[in-house]
């Protein structure tokens, strides 16, 4: 199975050297949008991709560099492609993102709702969903802001991808030791204190065989200045495509470009 991930942004909400960070990933020619921010109508151009070209997206929370590009998304389908795309949402969040997020923009008829643009598919935490062939994902609810839910990713059981998520040394191990997880992006957050993310210097408390798999994500527009100073963890980079077999731990694997 070719299963490859590519980073339309690795940014933090406020970065401007970096796109939102979502993702895209792609599964033997089927696309899976992780996320959709204010910048992904933007990011996806860049890489010569138009909204038609997924076939579905999947959102960890209701912030806007994860959920603001999802009126141009709903817009663009329905009035230029003419089809509704799947969306993949947590059964918990499906009615506030449309109530607290999209209506205002894409209510037109009193009547309207999510099921008026995408395909709606609500998914349960703890249970394994197949949202593309060769893809399956179970969530697991994590802390970002305290009282609003976040949801993190599991991928085919290994690859541990974070919502934003604050620092969470407990589950990261338990993720590695009892689930079997080999691959880990988080989010981090380059300067102290982490209080809704995980900051640089908590990820680096991490043992090594927990940062040898971990890959840092949605992080700030001074990144370049902490290249080489994140231990055994290393940064993603966007617009680069990663095969997700080759970037697996394996005692000696290494990111590949
Ligand atoms: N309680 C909060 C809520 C939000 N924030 C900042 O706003 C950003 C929203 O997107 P994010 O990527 O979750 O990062 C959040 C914090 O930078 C924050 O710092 N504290
Ligand atoms: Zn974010
Ligand atoms: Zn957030």
């Amino acid at each position: 199975m070719d299963m490859k991930v590519q980073m339309l942004g690795t940014g933090s909400a406020f970065a401007k050297a970096f796109h939102n960070n979502n993702a895209l990933f792609t599964v033997d020619g089927r696309r899976l949008l992780v996320d959709c921010g204010i910048t992904a109508p933007k990011a996806l151009h860049e890489l010569g991709y138009s909204f038609n070209d997924l076939d579905a997206v999947l959102i960890t929370h209701i912030h806007g560099d994860h959920i603001g590009g999802l009126e141009e998304f709903a817009f663009q389908m329905k009035f230029i492609y003419g089809r509704k795309p799947t969306l993949y949402i947590a059964d918990t969040l499906a009615e506030p993102l449309w109530e607290n997020s999209l209506k205002g923009g894409l209510q037109q008829n009193p009547s309207d709702t999510l099921s008026d643009y995408f395909v709606l598919r609500p998914i349960a935490e703890g249970i394994v969903h197949e949202l593309l062939p060769g893809l399956q994902v179970e969530l697991i609810a994590t802390n970002h802001i305290p009282n609003k839910a976040n949801y993190s990713l599991l991928f085919n059981g290994f690859f541990f991808y974070s919502g934003d998520i604050v620092f969470d040394g407990e589950l990261l191990e338990s993720l590695v030791s009892k689930r079997g997880v080999q691959l880990i992006f988080h989010d981090c957050q380059l300067h102290p204190p982490g209080v809704v993310h995980a900051c640089l210097s908590q990820l680096l408390t991490l043992p090594a065989h927990i940062q040898e798999r971990l890959y840092l994500m949605h992080y700030g527009d001074d990144q370049p200045e902490f290249i080489g100073r994140t231990g055994l963890m290393r940064f993603i980079e966007q617009q680069k495509t990663y095969e997700l077999a080759r970037l697996t731990f394996a005692g000696q694997s290494g990111m590949i470009e």
